[in-house]
């Protein structure tokens, strides 16, 4: 008999006030891989998204919370829910923002590529099939020009490498040395994305229907987008030097 969706399954969801939000989208994830486990990362969200979590937690036996001190950026809350993975013996961890843009409906057909041996199935925006709903121009801009960018600077076949919903094998993650990921902003995804692909893993593209949040509000800032041009330019540069991360 099949195993049911999401066994052996840990989906993080890094939380940063996300009161208005995190009820619903853990309700939608539970819905749709029941057998999947749960970690909530909240960097002492001010608007109470944690004491939310933790309840949710107290109901459900499959969902925990990992309470973080301070915010310290989506790379960093992702590196400790990849740990808590590893430790736990999970052999496949899902990234999945808490904001409702992921439908997480689409998690079991990602986790069945995952069955027949991805190695990285990223959620993607930029493939055929592929949707953007209710972005403004300007982020749908940065979007695609920093994807393009990334792509060719990094030499990568991956559309979408700015994508936050994805599913790991974790032994992928740990073919990669995670004490020498430095991201901190979505930049993160790039360079996961990006390092997993240089090792050989297998990368697919999944497409998906991104829709913008309703509630609540990016933590997207300009620091973000700096941090990934500088990031991604150095990279490419050591990259035609030879030295492969
Ligand atoms: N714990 C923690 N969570 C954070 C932090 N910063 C952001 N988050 C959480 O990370 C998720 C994504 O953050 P958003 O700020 O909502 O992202 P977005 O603007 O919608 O960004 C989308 O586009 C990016 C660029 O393509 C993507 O990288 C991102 O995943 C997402 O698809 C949300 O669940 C948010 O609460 C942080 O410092 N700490």
């Amino acid at each position: 008999m099949a195993e049911p969706a999401g066994e052996g399954t840990l989906i993080v969801v890094p939380t940063y006030n996300e009161a208005d939000n995190v009820e619903a989208v853990i309700a939608r994830i539970v819905a749709a891989v029941p057998a999947a486990h749960v970690l909530v990362v909240d960097d002492a969200s001010p608007d109470g998204t944690g004491q939310i979590a933790d309840r949710l937690a107290t109901a459900n036996a499959r969902i925990a919370v990992l309470h973080r001190p301070e915010k310290r950026g989506l790379g960093a809350a992702y590196l400790a829910g990849f740990a808590h993975a590893i430790d736990g013996g999970y052999s496949v961890v899902v990234e999945i923002d808490a904001d409702g843009s992921h439908d997480p409906a689409e998690l079991p057909a990602m986790l069945a590529q995952i069955a027949s041996g991805a190695d990285l199935v990223i959620g993607s925006r930029w493939v055929d099939g592929g949707r953007v709903i209710d972005w403004p121009a300007h982020r749908r801009a940065i979007s695609r020009v920093g994807n393009g960018y990334a792509r060719a600077a990094l030499r990568s076949r991956v559309s979408d490498l700015t994508a936050g919903f994805r599913a790991y094998r974790t032994s992928a993650l740990q073919s990669l040395d995670l004490a020498t990921v430095s991201s901190q902003g979505y930049c993160f995804q790039v360079e996961l994305a990006w390092r997993i692909e240089a090792k050989g893993c297998t990368v697919v593209e999944h497409p998906i229907t991104f829709v913008e949040r309703t509630q609540g509000r990016s933590k997207m800032h300009l620091g973000i987008v700096l941090e990934a041009l500088f990031r991604v330019t150095s990279w490419s540069v050591l990259m035609r030097l030879g030295r492969q991360p």
